[in-house]
């Protein structure tokens, strides 16, 4: 079928305008974005589907008769897609979640109730949040769309078990993209900060400035070692969290070079079972690397994985 790249307007969650790369044929437009250099090497597209809140996916893939659309947590999930997709590209050399030009999947209204956001092994899904209003539609945070994505690159590299430590790192090294790639200049580091209890200024999911805000720890004397969450993934990466808030925040310090650190780590230095020292290790050989032994960076990174007791 002919494909030929459109621009579209439409409103995201948080009531903002924006322009919508889509693909129209005959009669409509589909929301396939297909203006990235995935397009032309390899076919591949950031596509945008509903599931209409069943548990499947991918479900539909969205369609608009006049290019306006008015899902903006379709919207937000297919717009904030692409700035993921080109912050990997541009600034790490790396072509899509898979480093193949494998095309981006979002399906958004997943589920009913559904106060999480996910990546399936092959696609993002977003719930609508849970029916109270602890959260909006979870497609409406920039920061989350990349840690959904980040968690399909962590797969793809060092693909680190959802489990204790590694599964923490995992944890984290999407924190990390999410708050490089949404690159706010908030002072707090906050996580999920925008869809999480949309009525209630200056909330969030976790703080990687100061995890012991949200209960979670900034310190390996105080690693929680539980059986929830898959072994406390998501309140033990506060520990790795800090360590990157300590590198960024160290003076000399600039956040695309410490972005090029953690990328290096993960796709060249973590494995699967990579426990908090292994990390500690990783970022200090990718630091030497790039920037050579003795370097701010090195320093840096030897000294905030210290300040977090690892190593
Ligand atoms: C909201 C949510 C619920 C459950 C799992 C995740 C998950 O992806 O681990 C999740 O997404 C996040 O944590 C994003 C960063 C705010
Ligand atoms: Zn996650």
């Amino acid at each position: 079928v002919h494909h030929a790249a459109a621009v579209g307007q439409g409103k995201g969650v948080l009531n903002d305008n924006k322009s919508i790369n889509t693909d129209s044929y005959p009669g409509g437009y589909y929301l396939r974005d297909i203006t990235k250099p995935m397009y032309s090497q390899s076919g591949g597209a950031i596509e945008t589907y509903t599931a209409k809140n069943k548990m499947v996916s991918p479900g539909t893939l969205l369609t608009d008769s006049d290019n306006i659309w008015n899902d903006p947590a379709a919207v937000d999930a297919h717009v904030y897609a692409g700035k993921v997709y080109d912050y990997y590209y541009t600034k790490l050399g790396r072509n899509s979640f898979d480093d193949e030009g494998g095309t981006l999947k979002s399906t958004v209204h997943y589920r009913e109730n559904y106060g999480n956001a996910g990546w399936t092994g092959t696609q993002m899904v977003y719930g609508d949040g849970d029916g109270s209003d602890k959260y909006a539609y979870l497609s409406g945070a920039l920061d989350v769309v990349a840690h959904e994505i980040t968690h399909g690159v962590t797969e793809r590299t060092a693909d680190l078990v959802y489990e204790g430590q590694s599964g923490a790192l995992n944890e984290s090294w999407s924190d990390v993209f999410g708050n490089l790639i949404e690159n706010k200049s908030d002072p707090e580091w906050l996580c999920g900060e925008d869809i999480t209890t949309p009525n209630i200024p200056g909330d969030a999911l976790r703080s990687m400035s100061d995890p012991t805000k949200y209960g979670d720890p900034d310190h390996m004397r105080d690693y929680v070692d539980t059986t929830e969450d898959h072994g406390g993934v998501h309140t033990n990466s506060g520990i790795p969290n800090k360590a990157f808030y300590n590198f960024v925040t160290t003076s000399g310090v600039i956040r695309d070079n410490a972005a090029k650190v953690w990328y290096r780590a993960l796709s060249q230095y973590l494995t699967s079972n990579s426990k908090f020292i292994d990390a500690r290790n990783a970022t200090i050989q990718a630091a030497t690397d790039l920037f050579g032994a003795g370097s701010t960076e090195v320093n840096a990174v030897t000294n905030a994985w210290s300040n977090v007791g690892v190593g």
